[in-house]
């Protein structure tokens, strides 16, 4: 099958019926119609299998040297640089209209020149791959999975994404399964560099100068002075709103956005201890903390749910006592259905059911660890309501110490109908969503990744 010009979001059978029913929930249709909902469903798995409007880069306010508007200027020339080598018109950088640590950079597309550059050698990349190209990554050799047989340095190639993850790693024909067109880009390696010589190849394999989306390639830009996130996880942080000199609890850490995020804004003092599962990840949280000069960070390879235990001391690694933080995040595993570009998810309704339940462990691990007056952020990346509305109304349900509270900033929509909770609840919460976000206007607060987040304070003792 051939690349379509309309991608959708391709699902499991049973989890799109479990989606479909969600967007479609009795209060949904009963307040905006059937037809409404049906359309909004449809736009939701066209927007989540295309890449944001904007690049978001939170800039690093904590460097000792460097004042702000230095580190914008180089950040813009670095940019422009990159931009104008591969041939594009510089982008149009500014400062976030709310977030002034924000730079947002509108990203363009979809170019489709398919006449010249769809006739060039093909160079087929995995998915991962394919995503992170439609973002503005060049292609790394890892990526590469077929390719011409005589593919040769600084030829033209056209690159397409495999999207159900069948061609073979060294294919020389052209690959005929479901794919999809990303662009085209320049040879960095010859094939036979790539998958014949010995030694391991890493680094840029194909520099992408026509891409389908145009958007900054970030990797290894600044990486002293900007950190490239989504704006609704800069946002999170910014709810949780921890204060300089609080103790603070990361529970699912890695790789550090908001860990980093949350020590600056503590001016890096206080401490910000960060627990995540998998050692390898919980190295990139202190990598990513050391690289933003932050030394109030403590990470800790550690199981969140096995957090709490009364005989164990406050200060060093965990378990803590029950009424150690000031503030706990729980920014857990999810089933990570907001995040875009995606064509292709094969979860299994199983799995998807199965996030719920465990969120629930370390929901009432973040309550008991949380001091009276304490504050919860609970965030997600996905659409569901189960992991989100259902969610909260749960956690109400059984943490009754707990109140809801409204969000600053508050820049998203708000709670998706279909839930136990009333309307005033829903208000209180921040659900980022590319469809449900309204109206025709494309901008950096509304065509983000999907994403949601609930603020709680712990009003008093059990
Ligand atoms: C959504 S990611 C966190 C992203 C992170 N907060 C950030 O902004 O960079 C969820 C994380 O939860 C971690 N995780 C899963 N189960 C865990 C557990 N039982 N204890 C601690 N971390 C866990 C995963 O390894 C993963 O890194």
């Amino acid at each position: 099958m051939s690349d379509k010009t309309v991608q959708l979001l391709s699902l499991t059978n049973d989890v799109l019926e479990n989606l479909r029913k969600t967007y479609l929930n009795d209060e949904q249709v009963k307040e905006f119609g059937l037809e409404k909902c049906e359309e909004q469903f449809h736009q939701l798995l066209v927007k989540l299998a295309t890449p944001p409007a904007f690049t978001t880069l939170r800039i690093n306010l904590h460097v000792v040297t460097g004042d702000k508007y230095t580190i914008i200027q180089s950040v813009k020339e670095e940019i422009e640089k990159q931009y104008l080598r591969k041939g594009w018109k510089p982008p149009e950088i500014s400062v976030h209209p709310t977030l002034t640590d924000v730079l947002v950079i509108p990203n363009r597309g979809p170019n489709i020149n398919p006449d010249q550059t769809r006739s060039f050698k093909e160079v087929t990349v995995d998915h991962d791959c394919g995503m992170a190209v439609l973002r503005g990554a060049d292609v790394f050799v890892q990526g590469i999975m077929g390719a011409h047989q005589d593919l040769q340095e600084g030829d033209n190639v056209a690159v397409y994404t495999d999207i159900d993850g069948v061609c073979r790693r060294g294919m020389t024909q052209t690959f005929t399964g479901n794919k999809k067109y990303i662009g085209s880009g320049v040879m960095k390696a010859s094939r036979e560099q790539i998958f014949v010589t010995k030694e391991k190849l890493s680094g840029v394999g194909v520099e992408m100068n026509q891409p389908l989306y145009e958007a900054p390639s970030l990797y290894g830009v600044l990486p002293a002075y900007i950190f490239p996130q989504n704006l609704p996880s800069i946002i999170c942080s910014r709810v949780l709103d921890p204060k300089p000199g609080e103790t603070i609890l990361d529970m699912c850490a890695a790789p550090g956005g908001k860990t980093v995020h949350i020590a600056t804004l503590m001016n890096n003092t206080g401490r910000v201890v960060a627990l995540d599962k998998t050692p390898q990840k919980v190295e990139k949280v202190a990598k990513n903390a050391a690289a933003w000069g932050i030394t109030c960070i403590e990470t800790y390879p550690f199981d969140s749910t096995q957090a709490v235990n009364e005989a164990a001391d406050v200060s060093g690694p965990p378990p803590y006592p029950q009424a150690s933080f000031d503030r706990v995040l729980l920014d857990g595993p999810c089933s990570a259905f907001g995040q875009r570009p995606c064509c292709r998810n094969r979860m299994t309704l199983n799995t998807l059911k199965s996030y719920s339940t465990y969120q629930r462990k370390f929901i009432e691990k973040a309550v008991q660890l949380l001091k009276p007056g304490g504050v919860l952020v609970y965030s997600t990346c996905t659409i569901t309501l189960d992991e989100n509305e259902r969610q909260v109304a749960w956690t109400l349900q059984n943490f009754p110490e707990l109140s809801l509270e409204e969000q600053v900033p508050h820049l998203g929509g708000h709670g998706m109908l279909g839930s136990t909770l009333k309307r005033e609840e829903l208000q209180k919460l921040q659900r980022f969503d590319p469809t449900i976000m309204n109206n025709d206007q494309v901008d950096v607060n509304s065509d983000t990744i999907g994403f949601f987040i609930a603020k709680f304070r712990k009003i008093c003792k059990r």
